[in-house]
């Protein structure tokens, strides 16, 4: 897509961005700090750009919880300039959020107009995130995805293939269960969005979207070790067995019906994602 500026360049989401859309522009911390909200607001009205997607996020779950202040910069103040400022220019601004907003509560699908409840800093900054944009009054979307992986960056799918070599037995939650979701798929979903509502004014808003079908982190692990032929004994944990800085939702399931209905986007198999991933790892190991 021409014209198009994305936030974040070493990420798994930019990286699998930078792959679909060769022709975007991609800017990395020296181009652009998103403890820097204004700075990030001046990076796109000189660089004029046709839309702009954020793939960059203060991710480190844990760490966030002792380094509250940038977390918040970098998740809620930055998306919030960067949405006023593809307002100001009138631009489409796609921007992606999390299942950490919710409290993981219950069993059932969340939709978008479920309450929200985050757990830890960085569920509740990256809440933040999304009702600045909200405010901000342009035309924007927002996408809550979930368990991301891919080839590139910090992952649980990497964790697992390093710890999984390394270990006969690994324990792992069993009773958080969500839905795994390839990068690479949430990039060929973002640029649909953003090529639909540059289209159409009307579009955007709050959108789920996650991989299928939903699963426990231990259930996970199984698969990854199954089809990277590793064998390591997985053993059941309760998150109680896990203490962790953050806590996280034992209940992630994202109802994605609203992102089909109105983009045409199924919910992706992350099986498949995940044979693609382990075949991309083999093939530039
Ligand atoms: N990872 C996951 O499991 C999930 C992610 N998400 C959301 O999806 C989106 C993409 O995540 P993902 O690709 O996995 O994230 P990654 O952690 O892989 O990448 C985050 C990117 O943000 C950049 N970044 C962090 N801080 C700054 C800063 N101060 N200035 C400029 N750039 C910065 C990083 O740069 P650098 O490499 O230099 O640190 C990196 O490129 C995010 O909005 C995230 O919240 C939602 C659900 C699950
Ligand atoms: C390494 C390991 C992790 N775990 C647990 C901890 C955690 O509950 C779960 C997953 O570990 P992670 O470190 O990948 O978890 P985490 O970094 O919290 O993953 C989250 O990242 C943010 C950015 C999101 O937005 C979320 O959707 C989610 O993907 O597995 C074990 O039980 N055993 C282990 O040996
Ligand atoms: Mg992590």
């Amino acid at each position: 897509m021409n014209g198009l500026l994305v936030f974040g360049q070493s990420g798994q989401l930019a990286r699998e961005l930078a792959a679909l859309a060769p022709e975007a522009r991609l800017f990395g911390r020296t181009e652009a700090d998103l403890t820097n909200p204004e700075g990030c607001a001046a990076a796109i009205a000189a660089a004029r750009p046709a839309a702009v997607v954020n793939a960059a996020a203060y991710t480190a779950v844990d760490r966030a919880e002792t380094d509250a202040d940038a977390a918040r910069l970098v998740n809620a103040d930055s998306p919030a300039a960067m949405a006023r400022a593809c307002a100001a220019l009138g631009i489409p601004f796609l921007h992606v959020s999390t299942d950490y907003v919710f409290d993981g509560s219950g069993e059932a699908p969340r939709a978008e107009d479920a309450p929200t409840g985050p757990l830890g800093v960085y569920g509740a900054t990256k809440l933040a995130g999304e009702a600045a944009i909200r405010e901000a009054g342009g035309q924007w979307a927002v996408m809550r995805t979930s368990w991301v992986f891919s080839r590139h960056g910090a992952n649980f799918v990497k964790t697992m293939l390093r710890l999984g070599a390394e270990r006969d037995r690994l324990t792992i939650v069993a009773d958080q269960v969500g839905g795994p979701t390839p990068a690479a798929d949430i990039a060929a979903a973002a640029l649909t969005m953003i090529g639909a509502m540059r289209n159409d004014a009307s579009k955007g808003g709050l959108y789920h979207f996650a991989g299928a079908p939903d699963v426990s982190w231990a259930d996970f692990a199984r698969a990854i070790f199954a089809r990277a032929g590793l064998s390591p004994e997985v053993v059941d944990i309760p998150t109680s067995a896990y203490p962790t800085p953050a806590r996280r939702p034992l209940n992630s399931r994202l109802d994605c019906s609203r992102i089909a209905q109105d983009f045409g986007i199924a919910r992706p198999d992350w099986q498949a994602g995940l044979a693609r991933v382990l075949q991309e790892l083999e093939t530039t190991a």
